[in-house]
């Protein structure tokens, strides 16, 4: 078998440092960052993806690593991965945010009763509540969520804030900090022992990167 390995990249906010990082291991990711629409770069041993994607595909072992934010890892927790490196880069809080200057509402988050909230993050955000003896009722919401408290929708979102500009832009603060989430590799169990010197060779150059 070929050590050769594919490589799941994830498109939008992870992508240029995902691609910064395979440049140190002597991939030439040129043609990746120069075209928006192709997916699949067969030459390099690369295919792009939405990160919620990755580990789908590299569970099926269409790559035999990808690289996808924590969030996404802890939002899949039955697929069949192995967890190699925290790659440092893409660090995001999730959060429990509601409206800045509702203390009411505030209080209200704090104490038993079943909450509204709007997120992403279904797996999350039930852990969180259910973890803290909470009642909650989720509203899934695709995009944008930072919208749902502003109608009145919901009490609160649970959702990923980088540098907080969003969560200020739309009058939200942030009122518990659920976890930290940065960039990860993972890789398919199967082509982590039938590849394993190429698997290994790729993360002690990614540790020293
Ligand atoms: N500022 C940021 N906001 C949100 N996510 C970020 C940010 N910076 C890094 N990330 C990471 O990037 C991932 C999301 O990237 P992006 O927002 O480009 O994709 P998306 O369109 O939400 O994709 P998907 O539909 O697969 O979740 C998150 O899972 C997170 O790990
Ligand atoms: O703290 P900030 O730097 O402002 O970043 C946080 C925002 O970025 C993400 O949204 P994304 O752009 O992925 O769009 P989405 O809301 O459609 O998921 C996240 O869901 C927040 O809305």
């Amino acid at each position: 078998m070929s050590d050769r390995l594919t490589i799941a990249v994830p498109r939008g906010a992870l992508m240029r440092e995902a691609l910064d990082l395979l440049d140190t291991l002597g991939i030439d990711t040129s043609e990746v960052r120069s075209n928006d629409r192709k997916l699949l770069f067969e030459d390099v041993g690369i295919i792009t993806m939405r990160p919620s994607d990755v580990p789908t595909y590299v569970e099926a072992g269409a790559a035999d690593v990808g690289i996808t934010g924590k969030d996404v890892l802890m939002e899949q927790p039955e697929r069949e991965v192995y967890e190699l490196l925290d790659l440092g880069f893409g660090r995001c809080l999730m959060v429990l945010a509601s409206v800045a200057g509702d203390d009411a509402g505030a209080e209200a988050l704090r104490r038993l009763g079943v909450m509204r909230v709007a997120t992403k993050y279904r797996r999350i955000a039930s852990q969180h509540f259910e973890r803290t003896g909470r009642q909650v009722e989720l509203v899934e919401v695709k995009g944008s969520v930072e919208l749902a408290p502003l109608t009145g929708m919901v009490d609160a979102i649970v959702d990923l804030t980088a540098t907080g500009t969003t969560l200020r832009e739309n009058g939200l603060v942030i009122r518990e900090e659920i976890a930290v989430t940065t960039a990860r590799l993972i890789a398919n169990p199967v082509a982590h022992k039938l590849k394993a010197a190429a698997i290994d060779a790729m993360v002690e150059k990614l540790r020293a990167a």
